[in-house]
């Protein structure tokens, strides 16, 4: 490599390291029970609307999780949050689940409701109902399928996308990689860029053996969230165009594309999300 392309290539380098870095500033004020509100409580979280987008995410992963391609021992969520309905199918089909964040706050929410003592945030009793219906049981089976989740559960770990291993090497996942990950809505809202939201792809790759399933879900169009009440953190912008592409150009093979547009309702003022995006991907 040349001087000057080498200058350029640090230069890069310099540039993305200060992107990273003010997202990192900016997730310290995250407030998890507020984003839960925000998100995931009535009006905008509605099950009893067909066309609402609760309902679809959830098919979207039942049907991901159980057509029959999707299978092994061990499944990874990225990025969690302090949300649990991303792995309501997935703990059905795999015996090892381990969530991940970046933020104590968002773990020590989760380990708040896995231990099921004194737990203070959102009642999941409405999405474990409506699993449970997707998977032709009772809706009283909810019990039965928390207590599943709770036991397939082995570890809520740290986790940075923006690291080549993003997770630390002593983290117990199978030196092969995980059998399947599953990403809701954090690579474009932890990313300055879509480069970076390309890179963070092929990062989470990593974790993942060959033949290994990766089932993500996105943000369309929207250029911010609010984390927090004046916590407002920055998102990359995505078309269909562009998700596609960086799952390609990240090492995937791209099994399929859904999407949903937001109905005008939605828009209430949390974030400017237009519409979601589900993709199921391979690693080759
Ligand atoms: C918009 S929330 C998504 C939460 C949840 N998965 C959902 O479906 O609502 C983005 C999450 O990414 C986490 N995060 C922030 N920086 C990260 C990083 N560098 N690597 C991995 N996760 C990060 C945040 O703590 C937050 O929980
Ligand atoms: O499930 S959603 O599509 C959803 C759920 C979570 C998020 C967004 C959207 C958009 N902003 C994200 C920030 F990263 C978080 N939904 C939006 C409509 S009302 C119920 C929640």
């Amino acid at each position: 490599m040349d001087r000057e392309a080498k200058n350029e290539k640090e230069e890069n380098d310099r540039e993305r390291e200060k992107g990273v870095a003010a997202m990192v500033a900016c997730y310290q004020g995250f407030d998890p029970a507020a984003y839960l509100q925000y998100n995931y409580m009535p009006p905008r979280a509605d099950f009893d609307r067909q066309d609402s987008i609760v309902p679809w995410k959830l098919g979207c992963l039942h049907r991901a999780f159980t057509e029959g391609d999707v299978g092994g021992d061990v499944l990874v969520d990225v990025g969690s949050g302090p949300t649990l309905y991303q792995v309501l199918s997935g703990c059905e089909v795999f015996d090892t689940v381990f969530l991940t964040d970046f933020l104590e706050v968002n773990r020590q929410e989760l380990r708040r409701w896995l231990q099921g003592e004194g737990y203070s945030g959102l009642d999941w009793t409405p999405y474990l109902q409506h699993v449970c219906k997707l998977e032709g049981r009772r809706p009283s089976a909810w019990t039965e399928k928390a207590a599943r989740l709770r036991s397939v559960v082995s570890d809520i770990l740290p986790i940075d996308v923006h690291l080549p291993r993003p997770l630390h090497p002593d983290s117990q996942l199978p030196t092969a990689g995980a059998d399947c990950l599953v990403s809701c809505f954090c690579l474009e809202s932890v990313s300055p860029d879509l480069a970076s939201f390309t890179r963070a792809l092929g990062h989470i790759r990593g974790l993942l053996r060959p033949g290994g399933h990766l089932l993500l879900i996105g943000a369309l169009g929207e250029s911010y969230y609010m984390g927090g009440p004046g916590v407002r953190i920055p998102v990359v912008p995505l078309d269909e165009a562009q998700v596609c592409a960086s799952v390609r150009a990240s090492g995937y093979t791209l099994v399929r594309l859904e999407v949903y547009t937001l109905p005008k309702g939605m828009m209430v003022g949390v974030d400017d999300v237009t519409g979601v995006f589900f993709v199921k991907a391979r690693k080759p």
